[in-house]
């Protein structure tokens, strides 16, 4: 049978960094991708201290768990905390999307005042051709 997996994205996530409320996302391994831990329950027991954990929350702590030279039993204990997935859909960093879109559309808007300011010059010289062409055929 399918088991449903929570999906959370790392912006949910980094909200949960205090003492009272701490979650980390790690690599699960094999072919999962990160996985999202609430290691609150556990903080007080960790051996390496509470401040480590609640160091690496809001970020991708593969590293940090690894660097820790962390035991087999670590990490299995470590998969009891699992309460699912990091949804890599959604963009790590939102306010980068959105910034870059407004970027986009100031662009387009200044780009339309450029042209309302200059589209006399254009104009102008498709006048001064056709005047210039007209005077030269009448010569003729
Ligand atoms: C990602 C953040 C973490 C960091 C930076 C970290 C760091 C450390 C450090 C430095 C130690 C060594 C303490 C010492 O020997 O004085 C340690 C030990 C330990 N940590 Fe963590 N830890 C983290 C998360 C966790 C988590 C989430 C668990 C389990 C749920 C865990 C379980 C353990 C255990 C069981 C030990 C004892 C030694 C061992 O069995 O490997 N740690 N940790």
């Amino acid at each position: 049978m399918p088991t449903l997996t929570k999906l959370y994205t790392m912006q949910e996530a980094s909200q949960h960094n205090t003492k009272d409320d701490c979650w980390i996302v790690i690599d699960g391994k094999c072919l999962h991708p990160l996985q999202v831990y609430d290691v609150t329950s556990y903080l007080d027991e960790h051996p390496g201290g509470d401040d480590v954990v609640l160091e690496s929350t809001g970020k991708d702590a593969t590293d940090d768990f690894e660097d820790a030279g962390h035991s087999k039993s670590a990490k299995e204990l470590l998969q009891s905390f699992c309460i699912g997935e990091l949804d890599t859909s959604s963009p790590i960093i939102p306010e980068l999307e959105i910034s870059s879109k407004r970027e986009a559309v100031k662009y387009s808007e200044k780009l339309m005042d450029l042209t309302k300011q200059y589209w006399t010059i254009p104009v102008a010289i498709v006048g001064i051709s056709v005047l210039v062409g007209f005077l030269y055929l009448h010569k003729k």
